[in-house]
């Protein structure tokens, strides 16, 4: 798969069931530990796969940088390792959606938590197609993000350890949720930032047939 004008099959908009037009977008999941890599392998997934890439963790930084009423309330949260109200998440994200010519998105660091899940399913009504997980060591996790020097206000060891734990305690049982109906597509993250996209890589390309 060399070109982004190249999409494989699975990618053509389909009907999913009979709530969703045949412009419904195509949904992808990107879960994982913090620093597990969401980040980086998405960015590596919209050049060669011609996604449209909506961090969770984004859409909210942007929204505390706009000085939006919000603000202050959503950079408490992440200073303390907390989910925001998904509420607010999802319209930031089916805002996002709305305003993109385009219909495939990666939704990185979402659904976080149950609540999230039920959230995105009522308000925005689509099922991801696969939601890819990215697993990593939790030793390996907190040295890169304490490496990861981007000034973040969470990059810290008083937040990592909450992070960790809402990882284990509220990710994790969505990931397992999205596992019973058949719909992980697991990586291992503890492999070259090169190794783990042809992990990435195989799983579009397998899907494809
Ligand atoms: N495979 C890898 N090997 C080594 N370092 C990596 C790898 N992938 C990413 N990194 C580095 O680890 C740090 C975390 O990566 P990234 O920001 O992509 O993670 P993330 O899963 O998006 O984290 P968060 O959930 O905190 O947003 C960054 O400094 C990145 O450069
Ligand atoms: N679904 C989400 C995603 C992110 N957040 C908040 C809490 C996270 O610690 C922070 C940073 O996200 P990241 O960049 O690590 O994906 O943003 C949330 O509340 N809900
Ligand atoms: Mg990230």
């Amino acid at each position: 798969m060399s070109a982004s004008t190249d999409y494989p099959s699975f990618l053509t908009p389909k009907v999913a069931n009979e709530n969703q037009s045949h412009d419904a977008a195509i949904v992808v999941f990107v879960l994982g530990g913090p620093g597990s890599g969401k980040g980086t392998q998405c960015q590596k997934i919209v050049e060669h796969f011609g996604f449209t890439h909506l961090g969770a963790g984004d859409l909210l930084q942007a929204e505390i940088d706009s000085g939006s009423e919000n603000g202050a309330m959503i950079e408490n949260f992440k200073k303390e390792g907390k989910i925001v109200p998904s509420e607010i998440t999802v319209r930031l994200l089916q805002q996002a959606m709305q305003q993109s010519e385009n219909k495939k998105f990666i939704i990185d660091g979402f659904p976080r938590n149950e609540e999230n899940r039920a959230a995105f399913e009522n308000i925005v009504g689509i099922e991801p197609e696969f939601v890819l997980f990215f697993e990593c060591p939790e030793e390996v996790l907190t040295k890169r993000i304490l490496n990861r020097n981007q000034g973040r206000v969470d990059d810290n060891v008083h937040t990592i350890p909450k992070r960790l734990k809402v990882y284990f305690e509220q990710t994790l049982p969505v990931i397992d949720h999205y596992s019973s109906k058949g719909k992980v597509q697991k990586v291992d993250a503890h492999r070259s930032v090169d190794e783990v996209f042809e992990g990435v890589k195989s799983i579009f390309c397998r899907l494809t047939k």
